[in-house]
């Protein structure tokens, strides 16, 4: 074990596993000094691209107001991500399931690690997904719900579990139905009206659910950091779902990639959820809405929480782009493929995946990806 920088390996009931490299540190023994391997090459000073002129910062949506469909539309071509309010989760909810988000995370370690995310589960406490593809470790901590939290809060609060259960079955409820309100708002803006367009998008002849599409909750936490202008707290990438929403809490962090303006900040819209384009949603939209290059940075001062949604299909979903997108005579920008293909080619090759499955020549994402 190489210094303070690798994370916490002894006495917890994962040590003897071999997979021990995959827990997140105890980030209170790091706060004296951050090591070596979490110091990324200087972040660049950022306080200038805070912008609040609307025609260079992310579009916040009404989904209140009529006109609410062609604002969606613009938003996703335009900018592939956008905030939205007036979206009937109430204030409530978010902000009790952010605390108990935060009571998970104020946990000790040990007690963090007894639900720890083997290399090739799905649920519970680890680092983020993409942290084998950098060189740098990440200032961040995650844990991820599919389906029930109950296993893994039992084994977290053994005698008191319900709250955190009832909240994040709750917040799991509205994620969903607001999900499909999206979709369709997304899919109308596309002009898509075909049963075989809307059964691609995971919705039935008349916008209802086809089962079998996934969700996965994400709980991320930014413990405040020393030393934040060398700290990353997520690098960067982009999400393979068809879109993420995302509560981002009080507390900046978030930026994204826009060419020509590089790093924007998404500031914090109390109330509000970012949705942003990922992966599918370029394919399936054959290129038209592009897929969002995000990061996220740690602050001296707090510790940050977000709550990210991610929405998918199931493995052996075939996707394609939709038909009405493609012009007669004209090949489809994407290959069709199972969802479980494209998720292994992310999984491997991560910024390049969408080029490796794309028909044209041109390198279709970004080829040297941004720090
Ligand atoms: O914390 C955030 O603001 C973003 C989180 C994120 O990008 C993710 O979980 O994929
Ligand atoms: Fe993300």
């Amino acid at each position: 074990m190489s210094s303070l920088s690798e994370g916490h390996t002894s006495n917890h009931p994962h040590s003897g596993h071999g997979y021990r490299h995959f827990a997140p540190p105890d980030f209170l023994s790091l706060q004296d000094q951050v090591p070596d391997s979490y110091l990324w090459p200087q972040l660049d000073d950022n306080s200038s691209l805070n912008f609040t002129d609307p025609k260079v910062s992310v579009p916040v949506v009404d989904l209140s107001d009529p006109n609410v469909v062609n604002l969606v539309g613009r938003a996703c071509q335009e900018w592939g991500v956008f905030q939205i309010t007036n979206h009937g989760i109430p204030m409530g909810l978010i902000k009790e399931t952010e605390s108990e988000a935060r009571r998970l995370f104020s946990l000790p370690i040990e007690q963090k690690l007894k639900t720890l995310r083997p290399p090739d589960g799905s649920n519970g406490y680890g680092l983020a997904r993409i942290t084998q593809f950098f060189d740098k470790k990440m200032w961040h901590e995650g844990f991820t719900i599919i389906g029930s939290p109950v296993d893994d809060a039992r084994k977290l609060w053994p005698d008191n579990y319900t709250s955190f259960c009832d909240r994040i079955e709750e917040y799991q409820k509205k994620m969903k139905e607001l999900t499909g309100r999206i979709k369709r708002l997304i899919l109308g803006s596309l002009g898509l009206t075909t049963e075989e367009d809307l059964k691609l998008a995971g919705l039935g002849p008349s916008g209802e659910f086809i089962e079998g599409w996934k969700s996965a909750l994400q709980l991320n936490n930014y413990p405040s950091c020393p030393n934040p202008n060398r700290a990353m707290g997520l690098a960067p990438h982009t999400d393979t779902s068809l879109f993420t929403i995302l509560s981002q809490g009080d507390i900046s962090g978030l930026q994204i990639f826009r060419e020509g303006l590089e790093w924007v900040t998404v500031p914090p819209v109390p109330g509000a959820f970012v949705v942003n384009a990922g992966d599918l949603l370029q394919i399936l939209s054959n290129g038209r809405i592009r897929t969002v290059i995000h990061r996220v940075l740690v602050n001296q001062a707090y510790n940050r929480i977000s709550m990210a949604y991610f929405y998918t299909p199931t493995p052996n979903t075939q996707i394609k782009p939709f038909s009405h997108l493609v012009e007669p005579g004209d090949v489809p920008r994407y290959r069709s493929m199972l969802w479980e293909e494209y998720t292994k080619i992310k999984a491997k090759h991560l910024h390049k995946a969408l080029s490796l499955v794309s028909n044209m020549e041109q390198i279709e994402t970004q080829s040297s990806k941004p720090n």
